[in-house]
């Protein structure tokens, strides 16, 4: 058994309370810039001003502390403002994914026990009402005041404390299969994700993060209070920029990425240089190719690759800034407020950035499944280990291991292999029951278009172990694949054993 564990090291007792960031740099630098899109630029002033008429809004439509807000949102500056209101009035936001239709939006809503319904669009607004949901429209909640209030006006009206150990946000888990689950946050555990985070990416007044993940991810989420906690300024692209547009037109200091935003960047045929105004690119979600990480590292990019999860408010480990290639192929160091331990190769965690649980039937002001083992500790469903340095290496998802004739295999490693070789875009390997095995992976492949399609097994016989090579690789039929290149295993495995 290996047994590991960092502590955060944090020795002061718990505060209780945050200073509201946006309100406290309205006052200290209340010209600084805060929120930046391609129109124009809201300082702090201007914002705090937008989220005090928000906040009054709220209340005066009956919100109070544990008022369930569903938000149905694009990522733009209003829905900015309007999460910066529900914390302060000390509701619970819970945005929800702006791709699904509204009869799901509707669902979603309901599981998270939403008191009110705010949505960006009008046939969700109505179908809400028809429902005897209470919904209301975006523009009219968060209109931006006519006249943005004189300095410190704002921010004098309430007090601007907020409990850190309130309840801040329901985040719906984007698991690979099954039901999402409502994951709930309090507010302290994404002001301790944002603490830690710079402490490992330096970020301060000046700096700009591109608003580049949604925000119904924590991972979205996690922007705006990296960027409110150090004064710096969130920007934030047109929906319909490109990242690599983005990153063009903003020139931000900061960018959050996914694999696949990585891979259209590297595709996007523009000079090597498009990242030269970013200091730090944290690059998420998943595990990254290491042809993409090669040449991301070969132009120079200063990339942070990282470990992380909706339950931990996002980043649990993180590569510093300039790592070595080395260590850029791991998942890189325990942050401050997270401990992390592996127990027979899997992954568990605790600490301050640990969510409050997940919502039962009860929804987000309920009693939480508070998923934790005995001491606190979170199973994260993801096995891994931790070398010689301290850093992680996660090898894959528990419950996709394949036990093959007693030998553990890890569909990752196949499909880490098989996105290696020309032309394969993206692999996905799934276990089949097998008579004489107990289960064999088989794997699916994604041809890049105008890839020469052809047998991969030989070149993977160069790489793998026998037993670890595929007893066959179909191509992946389209209706397994969702947006963002994520794939559903569930269609997979049972078109495996079909074409058996
Ligand atoms: O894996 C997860 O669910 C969290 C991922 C996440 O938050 C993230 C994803 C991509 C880039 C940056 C981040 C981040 O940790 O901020």
């Amino acid at each position: 058994m290996t047994f590991q564990s960092f502590s955060d090291g944090v020795t002061d007792r718990t505060v209780p309370h945050l200073h509201d960031p946006i309100a406290r740099y309205a006052q200290t630098s209340p010209e600084r810039p805060a929120v930046i899109t391609g129109e124009r630029t809201w300082t702090y002033r201007q914002l705090d001003g937008w989220i005090t008429s928000i906040e009054h809004r709220l209340l005066g439509i009956g919100c109070a502390p544990e008022t369930v807000i569903a938000i149905e949102a694009p990522k733009t500056v209003n829905t900015v403002a309007l999460l910066w209101a529900v914390w302060r009035i000390g509701g619970i936001a819970c945005p929800l994914n702006t791709r699904h239709p509204a009869e799901r939006l509707l669902t979603q809503s309901r599981r998270v026990g939403a008191d009110l319904l705010v949505a960006h669009s009008e046939n969700v607004v109505t179908q809400a009402l028809n429902e005897s949901m209470r919904a209301v429209a975006l523009d009219s909640l968060s209109a931006e005041p006519g006249e943005t209030p004189a300095l410190g006006e704002a921010s004098e009206m309430r007090p601007t404390h907020l409990p850190l150990d309130a309840r801040a946000t329901g985040v719906f888990t984007s698991g690979s299969t099954g039901r999402p689950k409502i994951a709930v946050h309090t507010l302290g555990n994404h002001v301790y994700s944002a603490r830690g985070s710079a402490e490992n990416i330096p970020l301060g007044l000046g700096d700009t993060w591109l608003a580049s993940l949604p925000l119904y991810h924590v991972g979205g989420l996690a922007i705006l209070f990296r960027t409110a906690l150090a004064g710096a300024a969130i920007a934030m692209p047109n929906p319909e920029a490109s990242f690599s547009q983005a990153v063009i037109d903003f020139r931000p200091t900061h960018v959050s990425m996914v694999a696949t935003q990585l891979r259209r960047l590297l595709d996007a045929p523009t000079e090597s240089n498009v990242m030269g105004s970013v200091s730090a690119a944290l690059i998420g979600g998943s595990a990254i190719p290491a042809e993409f990480l090669d040449r991301a590292v070969s132009y120079g990019w200063p990339v942070h690759t990282s470990y992380g999860s909706t339950e931990m408010s996002s980043q649990i480990t993180t590569t510093p800034p300039a790592a070595d290639r080395k260590t850029l192929a791991t998942s890189g160091f325990l942050l401050p407020h997270r401990e992390l331990e592996i127990r027979e190769g899997a992954i568990y965690v605790r600490g301050r950035t640990l969510f409050a649980g997940y919502a039962t039937n009860a929804g987000a002001t309920g009693e939480l499944d508070d998923a934790r083992t005995t001491g606190g500790w979170f199973a994260t469903g993801d096995l891994g280990y931790l070398d010689d340095n301290g850093r992680l290496c996660v090898t894959g998802r528990a419950d996709r291991l394949i036990i093959s004739g007693g030998e553990n295999i890890q569909p990752e490693e196949i499909e880490k292999e098989l996105e290696r070789l020309e032309g394969v875009r993206r692999a996905a390997v799934v276990g089949v029951p097998d008579e004489e095995f107990g289960r064999r992976p088989v794997a699916f492949v994604r041809w890049d278009s105008g890839a020469d399609r052809r047998d991969l097994v030989p070149e993977l016989r160069g790489v793998l172990p026998g037993y670890k090579i595929p007893d066959a690789i179909h191509v992946m039929p389209d209706s397994a694949v969702a947006q963002r290149m994520k794939v559903d295993y569930e269609v997979l495995e049972a078109a495996a054993r079909k074409l058996r």
